[in-house]
């Protein structure tokens, strides 16, 4: 018997941004592996026109939640949505409901966040700081609670090369920061902004950091810890292999690669690609749930959910990985034949975004405005390479995250529990692991159905066979017009083609002879 499967039977648990990535994994397995939970309460906001029944509606009724209804058919009854907006003072909650969260939870799993690099640092802030602060004010006055699980990012710290399971400080402090927010105007604040983050890239990895120093301070006498997962990607086990529902990190990258709209990119090869499943992740969040609230350790203890150290894959090695994939598996209407190059310097990757980025959407949306359609690949294009200029950062710098508590904590659970709550990233084969992600990203994410993928493999070909005749086309083009204008490459024709004559006529010859 699991001894962390019991420990949530009969809770009451809390969790914020269940509707997110992290959140729906987490809620799907703690469903999974404790039947018998009292209560999953989860805070969620009405968006894109669904309530807020009609967004939990569409969860558990989602693959993902397919193998929860088998061991948890009353799984509908135990969830309990309360609207919240956390951008809200106390969050938005109706009194009745913030009565019954206050008595009731007994574990506090804070997921929330915007994950959006380019917020704005008043949002980022707003949610990613104030929010965590508000939350741990609530939790302050839940007379039940046991644990309050912070999710945090390994890139918090990304300003230094190696990071311990610590609370770094911050130059500024978090209460001055959010006070600031609450005069200061917009613009005042896009100004301030680069001098505040600092050497951190955005004001994402600012806030997480910012974060964790509020709960740090603002803990108290709770019962704390925070995991700090790096990378997370689609599952690795848990409910299936390669389940994905967003566009976040490597995910909508590897959409733009398998197409053909991303065929180069600008990394550092040998940097390690720090991914993590998100079922370890969730694992390992489980377990430390489990061992704070039993353990309750005197610190608040800091747990990388990381790979880089124990299991490292680098950025050359998932390309080649994806990209082998992708040949076996094509994606449908592919805009052009999948490649993947790394480019390592400025002056290269202009070359090769002009090349084989900006030229082929042109020619394409050209040809789409000669057959009378709205042209939308170079607009298309722009997008991508915006979004892959902010993910640059880290795909050229690597970090070292240590991982002793992570360790101590896998040391501590029973055999039992470390076969269900698995998050020993050793045991991940990568080739396999970016192969389901990659076939994962088509079905869940692309929805496209494995029957067509003789039409796509077609597909393929006729785009290979464009694009040797684009070439040969193109290449006879220059070299007329070269022939045209310099002697030069006039004689080497001539030599080439004299040359070429002489072969055959020798060939012709001697074969002759033979006979
Ligand atoms: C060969 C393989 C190599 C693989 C190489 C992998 C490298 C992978 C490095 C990851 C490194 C993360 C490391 C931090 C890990 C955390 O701790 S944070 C969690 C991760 N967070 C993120 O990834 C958020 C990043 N995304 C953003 O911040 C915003 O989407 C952006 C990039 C600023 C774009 O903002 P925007 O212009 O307002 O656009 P938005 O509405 O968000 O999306 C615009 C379009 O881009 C698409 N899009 C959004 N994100 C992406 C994406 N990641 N890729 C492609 N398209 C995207 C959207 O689908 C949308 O398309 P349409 O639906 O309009 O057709
Ligand atoms: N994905 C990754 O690569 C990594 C994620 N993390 C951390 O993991 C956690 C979860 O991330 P992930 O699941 O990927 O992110 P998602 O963007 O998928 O989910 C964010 C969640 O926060 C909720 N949320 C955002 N704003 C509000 C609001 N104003 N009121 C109520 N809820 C809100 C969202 O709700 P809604 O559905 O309504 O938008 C959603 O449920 C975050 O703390 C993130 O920092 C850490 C490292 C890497």
């Amino acid at each position: 018997m699991s001894m962390i499967a019991a420990f949530y039977s009969n809770k009451s648990i809390l969790i914020t941004g269940a509707t997110g990535f992290l959140g729906k994994v987490l809620m799907e397995k703690l469903f999974r592996t404790s039947p018998h939970l009292k209560v999953i309460y989860i805070l969620v906001r009405p968006k894109s026109g669904q309530t807020l029944q009609e967004r939990v509606f569409q969860i558990l009724n989602s693959k993902l939640f397919e193998r929860v209804k088998e061991v948890c058919p009353n799984v509908h009854e135990k969830i309990r949505p309360i609207s919240a907006d956390l951008n809200q003072r106390d969050f938005a909650i109706s009194k009745e409901d913030m009565q019954e969260l206050l008595s009731c939870t007994n574990i506090v799993f804070h997921c929330a966040a915007t994950v959006r690099f380019d917020a704005h640092l008043r949002e980022a802030v707003q949610l990613n700081v104030t929010a965590t602060q508000q939350l741990l004010l609530m939790a302050s006055e839940m007379p039940k609670l046991e644990a309050f699980i912070h999710i945090s990012t390994a890139f918090s710290n990304c300003n230094l090369s190696h990071i311990d399971e610590v609370i770094y400080p911050c130059p500024v402090e978090p209460r001055k920061i959010i006070d600031s927010m609450e005069w200061l105007d917009d613009s005042i604040i896009e100004e301030i902004t680069p001098k505040l983050i600092g050497d951190r890239p955005n004001t994402y990895t600012y806030t997480k950091a910012l974060g964790e120093v509020v709960v740090q301070q603002e803990s108290g006498n709770l019962n704390v810890a925070i995991v700090r997962p790096s990378i997370v990607g689609a599952t690795w086990q848990e409910p299936f292999p390669g389940w994905v529902d967003n566009l976040n990190g490597p995910s909508g990258l590897i959409i733009a690669t398998g197409k053909g709209f991303l065929r180069s990119i600008k990394a550092t090869p040998m940097a390690v690609a720090d991914l993590i499943p998100v079922d370890t992740v969730v694992n390992l969040t489980i377990a430390v749930g489990w061992y704070t609230a039993v353990h309750r350790p005197k610190s608040t203890l800091i747990y990388h959910s990381t790979s880089g150290n124990l299991n490292p894959c680098n950025w050359y090695e998932m390309g080649l990985q994806v990209l082998a994939t992708v040949e076996k598996i094509p994606f449908e209407s592919a805009f052009r034949r999948p490649n993947a190059d790394f480019t390592t310097n400025n002056f290269t990757t202009q070359y090769w975004n002009t090349v084989s980025h900006w030229a082929p959407a042109i020619i394409y949306d050209f040809y789409l405005r000669l057959t009378g359609r709205k042209p939308r690949m170079l607009k298309l294009m722009n997008r991508l390479l915006k979004t892959i200029s902010m993910l640059e950062y880290f795909i050229n710098h690597s970090w070292e995250w240590s991982t002793n508590n992570t360790e101590m904590l896998l040391s501590e659970l029973s055999p039992e529990d470390q076969r269900v709550f698995n998050f020993d990233v050793r045991q991940l084969n990568w080739l396999e692991y970016i192969e389901n992600y990659v076939l994962g990203v088509k079905k869940y994410l692309l929805k496209e159905d494995l029957a067509g993928i003789p039409k796509a493999k077609q597909h393929l070909k006729r785009l290979r066979n464009i694009h040797y005749l684009f070439n040969t086309a193109l290449f006879l083009i220059i070299w007329r017009l070269l022939i045209a204008r310099s002697q030069m490459a006039r004689n080497i024709w001539f030599f080439i083609v004299s040359f070429c004559y002489k072969f055959i006529s020798y060939f012709r010859a001697s074969s002759t002879l033979k006979v």
